[in-house]
């Protein structure tokens, strides 16, 4: 499958932009990380740092991005501001283990400032949001407490110790290891409006959310991926959302597949199918899926989210939420 990102458009972040490197930027890529407090924090940054590898590793990151193999970019000031390189984050992906590395730096005189915590933090976000990984790994040598900070405020969790050769110290060096999966990294989840005495179940409120499978003519069936900033960002649902108050589920669904997909369906379109019951630590979900076959007007991403025609059997080639699991089974083997 895909990323969803074919050519890189660059992040902002609150105070900054983290966008791809840029021949031109060689030179002072160069005279930021060729400084032994930068370098002997990196693993691997040789120092001295030669000139010419500056326009090498450019020449990498680019290609990398092309690839999709690895995110490495430069913090920068918007270019209304100046557009001055503050340091660089980076992600390297794991294909296999669906995880990816994180890696930073911030030049020496903008420490202190919090730039490394708003641009890992945003990359961390956008990329379990955006690319197919459940996960992030990062280290930290034993001693740079700093580093470790930075990590444990974007929601890293400790996972114990190891040893990392470091090129600028010649050799290995013993290294705090840390983690971060999709829950670690989204905001937190407020329980839904006080439900009804009847509807707390285990302590817990009921959420009600409707939920379709939009089947197109070849049979396929439509995905959208959560996006970043919400819970559960970068898994893929069925099209839907909560039911309010005075609505009926079929209401519900009419009007979020309008504000969210653009098209129009009616009631008599939408056929109950099965449905989810699920413990997520905050609520229960209660999740009504219809099956609609017949809309009118053209599927489009209105609130920018990835969508994604698929076929039944290659369902499982999507990471979904828990709840979801027991539905995609049953939808298989139907269609
Ligand atoms: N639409 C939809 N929601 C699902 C599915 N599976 C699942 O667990 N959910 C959960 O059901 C809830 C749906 O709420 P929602 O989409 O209206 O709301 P949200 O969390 O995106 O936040 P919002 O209130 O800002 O829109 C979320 O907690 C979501 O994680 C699914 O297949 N489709």
């Amino acid at each position: 499958m895909p990323d969803s990102t074919p050519a890189f458009a660059p992040l902002a972040t609150e105070r900054f932009v983290l966008r791809p490197l840029r021949a031109e930027d060689a030179a002072e890529l160069h005279r930021l990380v060729n400084d032994w407090e930068v370098a002997k924090t990196l693993a691997r940054v040789p120092f001295p740092y030669p000139r010419q590898l500056a326009d090498e590793w450019i020449a990498s990151t680019l290609e990398q991005i092309a690839e999709g193999t690895a995110y490495h970019l430069a913090i920068a000031q918007p270019e209304a501001e100046g557009g001055a390189m503050l340091g660089c984050v980076g992600l390297t992906i794991e294909r296999e283990e669906r995880s990816a590395e994180l890696g930073y730096w911030v030049a020496r005189r903008h420490w202190g400032q919090g730039i490394a915590p708003e641009a890992a933090g945003r990359l961390a976000r956008w990329a379990i949001a955006n690319l197919n990984i459940d996960r992030i790994t990062a280290s930290a040598l034993t001693d740079n407490a700093r580093s470790a900070a930075v990590l444990r405020r974007i929601g890293f969790r400790d996972a114990g110790k190891g040893q990392r050769d470091f090129l600028s110290r010649g050799g290995g060096m013993p290294v705090l290891l840390f983690e971060a999966g999709r829950a670690d990294l989204a905001p937190p989840v407020a329980p839904p409006a006080p439900a009804p005495e009847a509807a707390l179940a285990g302590g817990k409120p009921i959420l009600l959310v409707a939920a379709v499978g939009l089947i197109d003519p070849d049979n396929r069936v439509l995905l959208a991926r959560r996006p970043e900033g919400k819970p559960l960002a970068g898994l893929w649902e069925f099209p839907g959302g909560k039911v309010r108050a005075g609505e009926t589920p079929e209401v519900a669904l009419i009007r979020e597949l309008k504000e969210e997909l653009g098209i129009d369906v009616t009631e008599a379109c939408l056929a109950p199918f099965a449905f989810a019951s699920h413990g997520y630590e905050a609520f229960h979900l209660l999740m009504p899926l219809f099956l609609c076959r017949r809309w009118q007007g053209q599927v489009t991403a209105l609130e920018g989210q990835a969508l994604a025609w698929v076929r039944p059997q290659r369902l499982a080639d999507y990471a979904m939420p828990p709840a979801d699991v027991p539905l995609v089974a049953l939808l298989r083997d139907f269609l």
